[in-house]
């Protein structure tokens, strides 16, 4: 069994703790909170166990929250930690990792350099074989590599432009936005989100632009490759349909928004209305010699959970092929037609 402990046990973090727990070759050693908030009082009530900086231990006391230790114990009694503090943070938490001599895995608000390898299970899983640090890119980031990956083994893609709504926040942030503004992001292009392409493919030639929405449900991308070659539709949608991280909301659905996904995803008894796959909408694959167009919805909660299990089992040398089946088995990740 893989030891497997959560710094940080917000959005990514208690998506990632409860995925652990779901995998035949992994325990959950526990997760850490710095305040005795809500999510901690949910870990509590699921079993899990919860560490805490020294100081803050007597808050948790006083609200009837159990410790088992401060967080140098929980690195202490792991193989590996899943570090999904906030933007920055988990790069200064890597000197601790470090003096335990552990391995981690990092979020894509880290910056590339915090880790051996930048990471998407459909593009490189193998540069992480083995690796002490891995750097699991951002929601973002995951979908614009696991499409654009799936696609290239079409043929040879020359270029990618991709446009991204990003959505202002998530449902739990009640005190970000905007509410009422679309927000240039950044105003001049490219987007980080290019750059953070290419620390996983070097060479690819990406342009992003973003702006952010006020939504919380999901993030859009308009995607546009240009193949070396012409391309046709009906190839786009098999390739599509047979990838299991990737699902297609289909035509007879009459889908065209990110609402009526969640919709579905609630219908469907999906847990927290997590999706993690990439979410095409099918009628918007469009071709034109050697160019397609399409749109996609991105669930930023959840889509990088099961690269992060991936990433575990990549760093402890397990194969590409078995982690992802173990992996999507017990996800749920199946690919195909959403609805
Ligand atoms: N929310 C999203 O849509 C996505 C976020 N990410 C990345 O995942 C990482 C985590 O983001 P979220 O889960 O959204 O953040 P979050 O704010 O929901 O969760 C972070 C958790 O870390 C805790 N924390 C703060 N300081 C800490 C410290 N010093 N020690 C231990 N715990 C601490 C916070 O209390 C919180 O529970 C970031 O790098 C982010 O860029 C990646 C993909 C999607
Ligand atoms: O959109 C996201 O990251 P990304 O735009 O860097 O891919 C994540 O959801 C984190 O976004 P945040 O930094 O607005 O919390």
């Amino acid at each position: 069994m893989i030891r497997v402990s959560v710094n940080g046990y917000g959005t990514i973090g208690k998506r990632v703790a409860e995925a652990i727990m779901l995998q035949p070759d992994m325990e959950l050693v526990g997760v850490s909170k710095t305040s005795p908030n809500m999510e901690a009082l949910v870990a509590q009530s699921k079993g899990i166990k919860i560490f805490s900086p020294d100081e803050s231990s007597k808050k948790f006391e006083e609200s009837g929250i159990k410790i088992s230790g401060n967080i140098e114990d929980m690195i202490k009694y792991s193989d590996i930690i899943v570090d999904a503090t906030p933007n920055g943070v988990g790069a200064q938490y890597k000197t601790l990792y470090e003096k335990y001599e552990k391995r981690a895995i990092f979020q894509g608000g880290e910056k590339p350099n915090v880790a051996d390898v930048s990471f998407s299970a459909l593009c490189n899983y193998d540069e992480a074989l083995n690796k002490k640090y891995v750097r699991v890119v951002s929601c973002n980031t995951t979908a614009l590599l696991r499409t654009i990956c799936t696609l290239s083994k079409l043929g040879k893609i020359d270029k990618v432009r991709a446009t991204i709504v990003r959505r202002a926040a998530d449902p739990k942030e009640f005190k970000k936005g905007p509410i009422n503004a679309l927000v240039l992001d950044p105003a001049t292009i490219p987007s980080h989100h290019a750059k953070d392409v290419n620390s996983v493919l070097k060479d690819l030639d990406i342009i992003t632009s973003a702006i952010i929405a006020p939504t919380t449900l999901m993030h859009v991308h308009l995607l546009n490759v240009t193949f070396k070659q012409q391309i046709d539709k009906e190839d786009i949608v098999s390739i599509f349909l047979n990838t299991p991280r990737i699902v297609m909301v289909s035509s007879r659905s009459k889908i065209s928004s990110t609402a009526e996904i969640i919709e579905v995803a609630r219908d469907l008894g999906k847990m927290r209305n997590d999706i993690r796959e990439v979410v095409v909408f099918e009628d918007s694959i469009y071709t034109k010699g050697s160019e397609v167009f399409l749109t996609y919805a991105v669930h930023q909660e959840s889509i990088v959970v099961p690269e992060n299990i991936d990433a575990i089992r990549a760093i402890n040398g397990i194969s590409a092929d078995e982690s992802i089946k173990i992996t999507n088995t017990s996800q749920g990740i199946s690919g195909g037609y959403i609805i």
